[in-house]
């Protein structure tokens, strides 16, 4: 059998909208991602467990999942031996965690390795793309890229092999806080507005732009004095209970940076120590998560998706 872990992830980490995106672990060791395990079987077979499977339609043919296999069997590997493929469905969904990339990466990436088809970096990563774009309303890379590689992730079409790992400070911190409701992302980007003007189209490019260059020469707080994201927060606050009020209190308490995690609900935040970040998930806890929702410190998941 082969058991497949992809983490959770950040996209547009407050920069980089549909460019930039990191992955997430927990430093108290849960595996915030989705796991998917490949074993042989006499025919077909397709199982969807974990604590979120019930929040996905129950039949298979609309799971991202199943739909991978299938075009994996028809397009990639017809010679495959038949598989009993379960995802195990431990993100919510449209939770800004990069819940619909989870599952597409971790499928590909065992599948792949169950058919010893070795595809490229690029192939799988196009692949990938390909069914995230089916739901999310639009393709990007900014989940699949780190969730599948790990890290942070500068991503594209533009960028040589689709994605450039960025460093980050060491010391900083990540709370994650998933307040409990969903928030579809097609719904999320269908709020944003069609164009850009002639500034904010300068702006963020200058932005991300010096933002990638800080880090790559270690000006990490540099870095964060211009992480912030005019492009998507501004039409999507507004959309979701209790940010603003989150990111007026939370830098008083220490986060460098609040911002959406996503298209949201999720909101991340950016601390230097973990006394801050442990202060921040406080407060979220006490007032941003309802009984459905969870707070994670974490730091960067620089493995990606490995073999469990
Ligand atoms: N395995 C899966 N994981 C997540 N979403 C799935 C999966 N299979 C189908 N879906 C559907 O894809 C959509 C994902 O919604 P979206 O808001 O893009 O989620 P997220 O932002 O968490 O990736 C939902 O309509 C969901 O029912
Ligand atoms: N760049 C995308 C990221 C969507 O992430 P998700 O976790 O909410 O699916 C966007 O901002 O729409």
């Amino acid at each position: 059998m082969i058991e497949v872990y992809a983490p959770a992830s950040i996209g547009n980490f407050a920069v980089g909208f549909d460019s930039l995106g990191a992955a997430l672990a927990p430093i108290d060791g849960t595996l915030l991602g989705d796991i998917v395990a490949v074993s042989p079987a006499t025919r077909d077979e397709f199982i969807c467990s974990g604590e979120y499977a019930h929040k996905l339609p129950s039949d298979a043919n609309e799971n991202l999942a199943y739909q991978c296999l299938v075009h994996f069997r028809t397009h990639v590997a017809p010679s495959m031996p038949c598989v009993k493929l379960e995802l195990k469905k431990n993100l919510p969904i449209g939770s800004g965690l990069g819940s619909s990339a989870c599952s597409v990466v971790a499928t590909f990436a065992a599948l792949d390795q169950f058919a010893g088809t070795a595809l490229s970096q690029v192939e799988l990563i196009e692949l990938m793309a390909d069914f995230e774009a089916i739901v999310s309303g639009g393709r990007h890379y900014d989940n699949i890229t780190p969730c599948y590689l790990g890290g942070l992730q500068l991503t594209g079409d533009l960028i040589p092999d689709k994605s450039i790992s960025l460093p980050v400070d060491k010391n900083w911190y990540y709370v994650a806080a998933f307040p409990g409701f969903s928030l579809n992302t097609a719904k999320a980007r269908s709020v944003l507005p069609r164009q850009l003007s002639m500034h904010a189209s300068v702006e963020f490019a200058q932005r991300l732009s010096a933002f990638s260059t800080l880090l790559l020469t270690g000006r990490f707080d540099n870095a964060l004095s211009i992480m912030s994201d005019e492009i998507a927060e501004p039409y999507r606050a507004p959309l979701i209970t209790g940010f603003s009020e989150a990111k007026a209190a939370l830098p008083e308490l220490g986060a460098e940076i609040v911002s959406i995690s996503g298209a949201g609900p999720t909101l991340f935040t950016v601390c230097k120590t973990l006394e801050a970040a442990q202060q921040c998930a406080q407060w979220l806890e006490q007032n941003y998560i309802n009984e459905q929702g969870f707070c994670h410190i974490c730091k960067l998941d620089n493995a990606g998706t490995r073999q469990l």
